[in-house]
């Protein structure tokens, strides 16, 4: 069980960290303040607040932030109730010094993610978010392109260095059914009563609530998704639907179907750019493995250089490119235009 006996799975809204992808990181402290009342009042236990990409994420290469994201996460821990607060860090992206700085102000939960075969570069900053008492997180990212038995020794790293629940990270939104629960059930063997297992899904091939339902069957206990699926290509596993399928199943996520919707469809719905919709970019992402977060700098290099934004991401998924690797739809999009 997680953290209280009333809950099965402990569901975190990822909408004003994944969200920020969304929208190019331009959120202001009243955003932040107004969804985390809508979904701390709903009773969502976990609420994510970072740059898109991060602690740190805030640069030339990501984009950069309207708001300072230590200010958002102040404005996101005044206005919780009862929801803990999240931040996600990439190491070398974000520094020790950013963790210690989102502790002092009050986020409680350091979810770090890597590339998932590469946990290693993660083990300093496990070990000084527990120093400092938070409780971890670890995503390994883009997790359809390895296999169960890579991902169980890459979660294998980030628990023994004190990391207390390890993600399946369906970055591309790529996995399809099995091929989640048997990644979740791999890690749910390999860590035991070592940490907890978690799935963080996005819509690209429109999956997202039912992988979510598969992961928790194959013993996943913590859950991510977006009120509105308000994220990152299609948007990420939308919390209001999960929350009603799972209440049907008999599932306990101690969140109120009814107030979600409402907070879906009248605060988060609001502050967003537009809906996140499964459109043939989108499409081409979950479809050809292709990093969610790309989405949108795959977009502007299409307009800049007149070219069509499908066959960028099409082309980044036969690079397999990972995260950290934007500049290269750059030279894509140079080199489709050169190609006309
Ligand atoms: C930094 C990424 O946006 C993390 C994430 O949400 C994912 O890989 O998916
Ligand atoms: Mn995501």
């Amino acid at each position: 069980m997680p953290y209280s006996a009333d809950l099965d799975i402990r569901v975190t809204d990822s909408s004003l960290r994944d969200g920020s992808h969304a929208k190019q990181h331009q959120f202001t402290a009243e955003h932040v303040r107004s969804v985390v009342a809508a979904l701390d009042d709903a009773g969502v236990s976990v609420i994510e607040v970072t740059h898109g990409d991060g602690l740190g994420g805030s640069s030339f290469n990501y984009g950069f932030s309207l708001t300072p994201e230590q200010e958002l996460i102040k404005a996101a821990v005044a206005t919780a109730r009862q929801a803990k607060i999240a931040f996600l860090m990439l190491p070398g992206l974000g520094i020790q010094d950013d963790i210690r700085e989102a502790a002092d102000n009050g986020a409680s939960i350091c979810r770090i993610a890597t590339h998932c075969t590469e946990a290693d570069i993660a083990v300093q900053h496990f070990g000084l978010a527990r120093e400092l008492g938070l409780e971890t997180v670890g995503f390994l990212m883009m997790a359809h392109s390895r296999t169960p038995e890579v991902l169980a020794r890459q979660a294998r790293i980030m628990a023994d260095a004190g990391c207390q629940c390890v993600y399946v990270v369906d970055s591309a939104g790529a996995l399809i059914m099995e091929q989640t629960s048997d990644r979740v059930a791999a890690l749910v063997a390999e860590l035991g009563a070592d940490a907890q297992v978690g799935f963080h899904g996005h819509e690209n091939l429109g999956l997202g609530v039912a992988n979510s339902i598969l992961a928790v069957r194959a013993g996943a206990l913590q859950i991510d998704g977006s009120a509105r699926r308000f994220g990152a290509g299609a948007g990420n596993t939308p919390v209001e639907a999960f929350t009603a399928v799972a209440e049907r199943l008999g599932i306990r996520t101690g969140i109120d179907t009814i107030k979600i919707m409402d907070a879906a469809e009248d605060v988060v719905r609001p502050i967003m750019d537009g809906e996140c919709l499964l459109d043939r970019m989108a499409l081409t992402m979950g479809y050809t493995g292709v990093y969610s977060s790309f989405l949108k700098h795959a977009d502007r290099q299409a307009k800049k250089y007149g070219v069509p934004g499908a066959e960028i991401l099409l082309e980044a998924g036969r690079r397999k490119l990972v995260g950290g690797q934007e500049d290269q739809l750059i030279e894509i999009a140079v080199a489709l235009a050169a190609k006309k």
